[in-house]
This record gives C-alpha cells, sequence and structure tokens, in this order.
C-alpha cells in the first residue's frame, strides 16, 4: 500500500481546521499502521479505538478518523501531534468510503444478498450463474473468496480495508462480476457502504445473532440498510416475498425508487416457483418469470434450495443478464460445500447429509427438505455454538424434535464455554435424546443407527474445517468423519 499516496480530499475527507495530509495507507488497527498512515479509531464491542491513538501516532500516523467521543477520549495526544483530525458523525461508513478510493477499482457488476439463511448458497449461484454465461465472476462469503480470483476470508463480509484490497486485486485480475455476503455484522459496522452495487437481495429473516443485536428489531434494521443505505435508487431490489418481512423491505425499496423483482411461490411474483417435483438427487422446477413457464432440473436436494437459485437468477436479471439466458445456465448449478452436501452412502443404500444448519429456522428448513427426498427416518448430528445467541439453543433442540425422528446431541464449536452446558440448553425442549459430547463419536453412532431407507443429516458445520474448543482450533470436518464412519461399519474405503 505504501507505493502510492492520496490527499484526504482525494478519499472524501475532511479534517478539522482544513488541515491536509499525504496518505500512504490505511489501518483500522493500531498495530497495522506505519508511517504516514490515516488510522480509523473505531467505536468497538470492547473497547474504543481511541484507546490506541496514542499508539498509532507514536507509529507515524498522519491522519485520525474517529468519532466525538473518541476524539474527545484522545484529545491531549492529538493536541500534541501534527497529525490531521478527522471527525466523523459515522466513522465506520467514512472508512468504508475512504477505503473505496483509496483501492479505486472494484468489479463494475457487484449484487449483495442479505438474510439469515442462504446468503452463501445465493451469492455462490450468482457466481455460477455468471460464469457459465462467459464472465469472470466471483463470490465473497463465509466460504471464502471463491472463482475467477480466489483468497480465504475470516469474515463473511471483511472489514472494508480488506474487502476493498481484494476487490481491487480482484478487478485488476479481470473479474468483472461479483456477488458478495452482506452479513448482519457487517450492515451494521458499515463495511461495504462503499460497494457500487447493482443489485440487492433478501433471502429471509429468522433468529439468529441476538447477542449482538439484542433485539430482533435492531437485528431487522441491520439487515434493511442493504436497501435503506447502501443500494442505490437506479438498482434493482430482489425480495423472497415468501418471508413475512419481505413486504417490509418492498415497502422501502419502492420507496427508494428502486427497480424490484419480487421472488416467491405465489404467482404474482415477477419470478414465481409454481412447481417442484423431488427425486433422490435433486428436484425439477417450474419457474414462471413475469408469467412465462421455464423448466429447469437442479441438481440440487432440498426445496428451499429452489428459492435461493430464483433469488441468484433475480440478481443475474437485476444487474444486466437476459432472463432466458439465466434460466438456460441453471441445470449446470452445482451445490455448496457443506450445505445439504451428499456426504457418504451407507452399504445399505442410506445416505448421511452435512448441511451448515445452525439456527432453529435452518434446522427445520434442512429436515423439511429432505422428507420428500428420503422413504425411512431421518435421523439428525446437531449442537449449537458456544459464545453465540443462547437463546436460539432450546429452540433448536425443538426444531430437531418436531422435525427428525431420532437425535444425537452433540458439540459444536464449544469455544468458551463448558460443552454439557450447552448441550443441556439445547436439550430442555428434547430431553429424551442420545447425547454424546464428542462429534466424531456422535456421527459414528447417527451412522451405525441408520437402516435401508433412512438419511442423516449432520448439521451446524457445514465447510467448517475444526472444531473450535478454549483457545485452540481442532481440525474436524463433518465430510470428511461421515465417510471414516461408513468406512468403519462397511468396510469399504
Ligand atoms: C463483534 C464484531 O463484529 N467485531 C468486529 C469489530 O471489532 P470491534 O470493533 O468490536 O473490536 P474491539 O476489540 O472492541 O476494538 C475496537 C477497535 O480497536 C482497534 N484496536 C484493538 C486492539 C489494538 O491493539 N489496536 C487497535 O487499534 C480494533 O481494530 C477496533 O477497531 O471490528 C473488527 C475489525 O473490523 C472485527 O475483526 C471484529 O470481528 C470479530 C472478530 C468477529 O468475530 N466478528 C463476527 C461476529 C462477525 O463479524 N461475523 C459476521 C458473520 C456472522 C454470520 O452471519 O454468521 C461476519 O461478517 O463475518
Ligand atoms: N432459503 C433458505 N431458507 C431457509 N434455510 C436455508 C435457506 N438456504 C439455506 N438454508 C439453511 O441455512 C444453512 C446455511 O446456508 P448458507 O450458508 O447459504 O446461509 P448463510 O446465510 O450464508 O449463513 P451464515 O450467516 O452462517 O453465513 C444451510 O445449510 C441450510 O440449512
Ligand atoms: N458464522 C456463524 C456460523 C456458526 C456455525 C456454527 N458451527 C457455530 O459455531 O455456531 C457464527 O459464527 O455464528
Ligand atoms: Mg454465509
Amino acid at each position: 500500500m505504501a507505493e502510492r499516496e492520496a490527499t484526504l480530499a482525494e478519499l472524501g475527507l475532511t479534517a478539522r481546521g482544513g488541515r491536509e495530509a499525504r496518505i500512504t495507507g490505511l489501518a483500522v488497527d493500531s498495530r497495522a499502521v506505519r508511517p504516514g498512515f490515516l488510522f480509523a479509531a473505531l467505536p468497538g464491542s470492547r473497547v474504543h479505538g481511541a484507546a490506541y491513538i496514542p499508539t498509532a501516532l507514536a507509529q507515524g500516523a498522519a491522519a485520525v478518523l474517529t468519532d466525538a467521543e473518541g476524539a474527545a477520549q484522545a484529545a491531549a495526544a492529538l493536541a500534541d501531534s501534527p497529525a490531521a483530525l478527522i471527525v466523523a458523525c459515522d466513522p465506520r461508513q467514512a472508512l468504508s468510503c475512504a477505503a473505496s478510493l483509496w483501492f479505486a477499482q472494484q468489479p463494475a457488476t457487484m449484487v449483495a444478498v442479505t438474510g439469515t439463511n442462504g446468503k452463501t448458497s445465493v451469492a455462490t449461484f450468482a457466481r455460477q450463474i455468471w460464469v457459465a454465461l462467459g464472465h469472470a465472476a466471483i463470490n465473497i462469503g463465509t466460504t471464502g473468496i471463491e472463482g475467477a480470483w480466489a483468497a480465504p476470508s475470516s469474515h463473511t463480509t471483511p472489514d472494508p480495508i480488506t474487502l476493498h484490497s481484494m476487490l481491487a486485486q480482484a478487478a485488476r485480475a479481470g473479474v468483472t462480476h461479483a456477488a458478495m455476503e452482506a452479513s448482519s455484522h457487517g450492515l451494521d459496522q458499515r463495511r461495504l457502504d462503499g460497494v457500487r452495487l447493482k443489485a440487492a437481495g433478501f433471502t429471509n429473516f429468522t433468529q439468529d445473532h441476538l447477542d449482538y443485536h439484542g433485539t430482533f428489531e435492531a437485528y431487522f434494521a441491520a439487515k434493511a440498510g442493504l436497501f435503506d443505505r447502501v443500494l442505490p435508487p437506479d438498482a434493482a431490489a430482489v425480495i423472497n416475498m415468501n418471508d413475512p418481512k419481505g413486504a417490509d423491505l418492498r415497502a422501502l425499496a419502492s420507496a427508494k425508487g428502486q427497480r424490484i423483482i419480487t421472488v416467491g411461490h405465489d404467482a404474482g411474483n415477477d419470478l414465481c416457483i409454481a412447481g417442484q417435483r423431488f427425486d433422490a438427487t435433486g428436484q425439477e422446477v417450474r419457474y414462471l418469470w413475469q408469467g412465462a413457464p421455464h423448466l429447469v432440473r437442479l441438481n440440487l436436494v432440498g426445496g428451499f434450495q429452489a428459492e435461493n437459485v430464483a433469488l441468484a437468477a433475480g440478481l443475474a436479471i437485476g444487474a444486466g443478464e437476459a432472463p432466458g439466458d439465466v434460466f438456460r445456465a441453471l441445470p449446470q448449478l452445482s451445490g455448496v460445500r457443506g450445505r445439504m452436501q451428499l456426504a457418504a452412502t451407507r452399504a445399505n443404500g442410506a445416505a448421511v447429509y452435512v448441511d451448515y444448519a445452525h439456527t432453529p429456522d435452518a434446522i427445520a428448513t434442512a429436515l423439511k427438505a429432505l422428507r420428500p427426498h428420503v422413504m425411512g427416518r431421518i435421523l439428525i448430528v446437531f449442537g449449537a455454538g458456544g459464545d453465540r445467541d443462547r437463546s436460539k439453543r432450546p429452540l433448536m433442540g425443538a426444531a430437531a424434535r418436531d422435525h427428525a425422528d431420532v437425535l444425537f446431541v452433540t458439540d459444536d464449536n464449544p469455544r468458551s464455554e463448558d460443552p454439557a452446558a450447552i448441550r443441556a440448553e439445547i436439550m430442555q425442549a428434547c430431553p429424551e435424546v442420545n447425547e454424546v459430547g464428542d462429534r466424531a463419536e456422535a456421527i459414528l453412532r447417527g451412522v451405525d443407527a441408520l437402516l435401508p431407507g433412512d438419511a442423516l443429516l449432520i448439521a451446524g458445520k457445514g465447510h467448517e474445517t475444526g472444531q473450535v474448543i478454549k483457545g485452540d482450533i481442532f481440525p474436524f470436518d463433518d465430510v470428511e468423519q461421515a465417510s471414516i464412519a461408513v468406512a468403519a461399519l462397511d468396510g469399504v474405503i
């Protein structure tokens, strides 16, 4: 980053007293500050970044961006320094816009998707549609940056400096299309406010992340910010009307003057899921685009995937593709790793699926979605993450109790918490279950219990490759464990 310089004005920032500075890089963490950097001292969840302003100045920061509280907190250090001070009411938003100007390039066609469940799936499907239509495309989210340019990512929606650095690298590598996940944390923290969107999508709204947002209202307001604040008026809003919150977002998008593409099962929607027929490996879907039918074979298990595909198709159309081309591309779509993934099959034919369901709604949806594909019983192995929304635990237990036939409650990233206490909270709703703390053993027991025609759903970790216990990450992969269990029990590798 130090190879180039920009003035504050070029980054859209105005310092107190009109002071200018030549900026050589951006940082939100004082430990990353180098001489000439702009340090963004942001209000955090644990501490105000202003606490690190003296350190950043000592390391040569040429400018500090913060809010009024931060400026007051570090007044003494700032008064003694030649660094420029920018005080913004929303410093996170100012940082995102500065980052977009600093890194300068982003793929010309970008879309974003928000919602409690389905974001990764929709973003991946949008990328696959674009690739099928001949574009150099990526998706950005929980599974990293994938497609024509790839990189790992620690966040679903990366912080703005990381995000714009990656967008610029991807654009320089020739990427023209990008679909990104807008997490509620990312929206609340303005991480994607510097992204220029052609379309934005909404999947659904159910319980998650109340530990962070506090109330359902605040959680929904964060998601609505994608349409209210980030999406420009000349862009398209693609809204799943099957969700009760869809109507609220349609009204919001309409007030903004955005082009609205509604998606849902009712015939009145622009993109309607008019019929579905399930078989062992996927489904046939009859979509209607503004009344005209498109019959599509999807190699995807789970009725909700037809909704995710519809939303991705709506985003591609909203961002400029011809509808006919988009529907022709859909049979080529393949599933996302760890989302209703067929991980193994027993010698007796019983199937083992791995899915990332880690909310009450996702567990219910995943189990209900499996039913039409399964003739026998449905078994589930699941747990709940530590240091995350506690109130969802008994609800996850209830969802499994209501929609599965045999339950194994196990551990899923206990993090700093006592794993047995997490399991006990889940089992408040389903006391009559098999409790097996060790996840590998729970999977082995679940696989062992499979009779011909049965299916096992291993829920919660999806694509994850580690089990987080205290501060350590132990290698763990549900798909791999499913294969190991089948091999051990059936004697095949
Ligand atoms: C709750 C949350 O989202 N926290 C994010 C936030 O940290 P924070 O502002 O709360 O950090 P803090 O510790 O209070 O520190 C305040 C400020 O001081 C700075 N600092 C701190 C220490 C130091 O020595 N020097 C320094 O400058 C920090 O950089 C920060 O700006 O800003 C940081 C920098 O951008 C993020 O890394 C951090 O993500 C944490 C690690 C996190 O776990 N976030 C998760 C919950 C998250 O964002 N998840 C969503 C997806 C969820 C989902 O849908 O499943 C995601 O998009 O990934
Ligand atoms: N449209 C949907 N409706 C309900 N549940 C869904 C839907 N799509 C996916 N799910 C469930 O949610 C799980 C997570 O899917 P996905 O990773 O696509 O969502 P996400 O919103 O990206 O999740 P995260 O917020 O954790 O990144 C899936 O494994 C599935 O169980
Ligand atoms: N990104 C989500 C995923 C959680 C998945 C589950 N395995 C867990 O650890 O709770 C979160 O951090 O809340
Ligand atoms: Mg995701």
